[in-house]
């Protein structure tokens, strides 16, 4: 096994916001107050003494007698206040249990809380009750509590101290904690080291003196090479949410213990190479550019999310050869484009957008001149993929003839017809419209030779990517009437946020509709992409299928049993797998399941094994020659 025992090592850990997410007694008070008028102010007043204390301003003593002196509550409170308490132990904590029970003789709780809320606790996760070391209350006959028994050490000053030097513990000796009096254990020379615990409550008085920081028990133990949970500490797994995706995306990576941090805008490239070091996943949009410089800075990354359907921003190539998966939403928002499609057509070859702006400058200009019906005329589409084929349904349905151009052969969906080539396209549409993907070569695909071939009068629109159309050219044809209405939502060069102003040729353009590249932007399109993208993630982060991955071999997998399971990513050359295998001999490895797919720069072998190996054995298979990255779950 790749882990060592806690012999001779002793863990001492903390109770409130450590090993439970809450303050016990803060709860306590809570329940005890309930229907009281002033609940809210005496609870709060409790809960800035419990600061204070656990902070270092003020004498742990005093800070413990004015809370109880504010309590009121009695052993019935006790009660619902462990009920509570157990909806409330700490999620890694809660995932480590095996850890606990198997090391009990070597974990200790100490606390300066109370023994009757924090045994029941404990104890179910395997903590020896003879191990708990806390305050204890004092009853009345009533059974209230009227205070605390002054002959623990515990109920003292400089408690925790003294608690521990009457243990005795021999060998190393490190505490796990939120509050200073944890940390005081560190600074008197008895314990070894100091973990500040800040799952629940990141106290920076109490960081800045810590010898390490840990987000989660998976961080403790696997930092000291001791079994868990989690094969990597998923609270140091690092997330960037850029442009502003759904709140359900941040959510999603939150509930699942990732470290967040949310952009509204872009970043450009120099703030990206910054920023990007230490993440493990990006999130973006179609503005910002993941170039091949970024992935170079990006030292962490195993994985891109694109929250759109485009993946022109990204460095594809560079992203398999670095070993970073992609994935995108490829579908979430394709109605969404459809329907503006739609709707901006109608609008255009109606001329409403010059009826419209008249209107507001107080002109009535009542005429059918210049306004047709979609009914029976010939739409044109370039790019037949998700978008065309939506689109073509919709049209047909509205009495178009529908008409399309592909450099794949397509099935024609309904009575859409197929056209042989592109120049065929333009000359034949009434209204055209670009649905293609943003590879390079489609840059300027319309230009002015094409505008020429396109109907006197022809209503154009692109709400594919920007760099397809020569926009001066465009600007031209609109100006000499060639087109007689256009819609854009793309451009070649767009503001990184809102705050950006837009500069565009097409401004000031008459039956013209400019849209701030919002084809996809409804709420039922960023609420899909925002819990789509997020789940494709999180299935390649955590069981290591790649499933609808634009970059990576696909492979949909089983879910993890009784195994560990090896993900290992290389180049395309021959013979890797037969040297795993060979790796996998000499140390008589015991194989549950083993997966390979390819593509044309990386393989991707999946191999789950028993959970007894060596660390020789992880390092000959890191060793091996064309491995881009690798990494184990559990
Ligand atoms: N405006 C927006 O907010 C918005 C929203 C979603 C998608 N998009 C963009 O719309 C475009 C289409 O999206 P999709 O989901 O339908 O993509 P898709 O990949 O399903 O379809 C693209 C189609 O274009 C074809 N194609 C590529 N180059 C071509 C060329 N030069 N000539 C003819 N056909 C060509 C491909 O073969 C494919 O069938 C993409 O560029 C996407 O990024 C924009
Ligand atoms: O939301 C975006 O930024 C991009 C929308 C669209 O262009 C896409 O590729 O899906």
């Amino acid at each position: 096994m790749l882990t060592q025992t806690l012999n001779p090592t002793h863990i001492v850990i903390d109770f409130d916001s450590t090993f439970t997410k809450v303050e016990g007694l803060d709860e306590l008070a809570h329940i005890a107050l309930a229907g009281h008028n002033d609940r809210e102010a005496i609870v709060q007043q409790i809960r800035e003494l419990t600061d204070k204390g656990m902070n270092g301003e003020m004498a742990f003593a005093e800070g413990l007698r004015r809370r109880i002196a504010l309590l009121s509550a009695d052993r019935s409170h006790i009660e619902l206040l462990v009920d509570y308490l157990r909806t409330k132990v700490s999620d890694s904590f809660l995932r480590n249990k095996t850890f606990i029970t198997d090391n009990a003789d070597h974990i200790y709780v100490v606390s300066s809380g109370f023994k009757e809320f924090i045994v029941p606790i404990v104890t179910e996760l395997g903590v020896r009750a003879d191990h708990v070391f806390a305050n204890e209350f004092v009853f009345d006959e009533e059974g209230r509590i009227i205070g605390v028994d002054e002959t623990n050490v515990l109920a003292s000053d400089g408690g925790k101290i003294k608690l521990l030097r009457t243990l005795n513990l021999t060998g190393d000796i490190y505490v796990i904690g939120d509050g200073y009096t944890d940390y005081e254990l560190r600074e008197s020379g008895l314990a070894n080291r100091f973990y500040a615990f800040t799952e629940n409550v990141n106290r920076p008085r109490v960081v800045q003196v810590a010898d390490h920081v840990s987000g989660s028990l998976d961080e403790f133990l696997y930092d000291n090479k001791l079994s868990r949970s989690q094969s990597y500490p998923k609270s140091r797994i690092k997330v960037l949410l850029l442009e502003n995706v759904h709140p359900a995306a941040v959510r999603a990576f939150e509930e699942e213990g990732f470290k967040v941090e949310f952009l509204k805008g872009a970043l450009d490239e120099d703030e990206l190479c910054e920023r990007i070091k230490d993440v493990s996943i990006i999130g973006i949009r179609s503005k910002t550019q993941i170039t091949k410089r970024v992935l170079e800075s990006a030292n962490r990354l195993m994985a891109i999310g694109a929250f759109c359907i485009g993946t022109n921003q990204i460095d594809l190539e560079t992203a398999t050869e670095r070993g970073v998966a992609v994935f995108n939403a490829p579908y979430s928002n394709t109605r969404s484009v459809v329907e503006l499609a739609i709707g901006e057509m109608i609008m255009l070859i109606r001329n409403i957008v010059p009826k419209s702006n008249a209107m507001h400058t107080g002109h009535w200009d009542k005429s059918a001149s210049g306004s047709y019906e979609i009914r029976g005329k010939k739409l044109g589409m370039v790019g037949y993929g998700s978008i065309g084929t939506q689109l073509s349904v919709v049209a047909e349905a509205l009495g178009m003839e529908v008409y399309f151009y592909d450099v794949v052969d397509k099935l024609a969906i309904g009575n859409a017809r197929k056209v042989r080539s592109l120049e065929e396209l333009l000359q034949i549409s009434d209204v055209i419209s670009l649905h293609v993907d943003g590879r390079k070569e489609n840059t300027v695909m319309i230009g002015k030779a094409e505008f020429d071939l396109m109907k006197d009068g022809v209503i154009f629109m692109n709400l594919s990517r920007g760099h397809v159309v020569d926009i001066a050219a465009m600007a031209e044809a609109i100006k000499s009437g060639k087109i007689a209405g256009a819609a854009v939502d793309v451009f070649p060069k767009e503001p990184k946020t809102n705050n950006e102003a837009f500069e565009s040729e097409l401004i000031g353009l008459s039956n013209v509709i400019l849209t701030p590249h919002i084809g996809g932007s409804t709420e039922e399109a960023q609420e899909n992409i925002g819990y789509y993208v997020p789940g494709k993630l999180l299935e390649y982060i955590n069981n290591g299928s790649t499933y609808g991955s634009v970059n990576f071999p696909e492979v949909q997998l089983p879910k993890l049993g009784d195994s560990h399971r090896l993900l290992h990513i290389h180049a395309n050359v021959p013979g890797v797998l037969a040297k795993l295998n060979s790796i996998f001999a000499k140390y008589e490895i015991n194989i549950s399941g083993q997966y390979l797919k390819t593509n044309e720069l990386i393989g991707y072998v999946i191999v789950d094994i028993s959970k007894k190996y060596s660390e020789e054995f992880i390092q000959e298979i890191k060793a091996v020659e064309g491995t881009i990255r690798f990494r184990m779950l559990y």
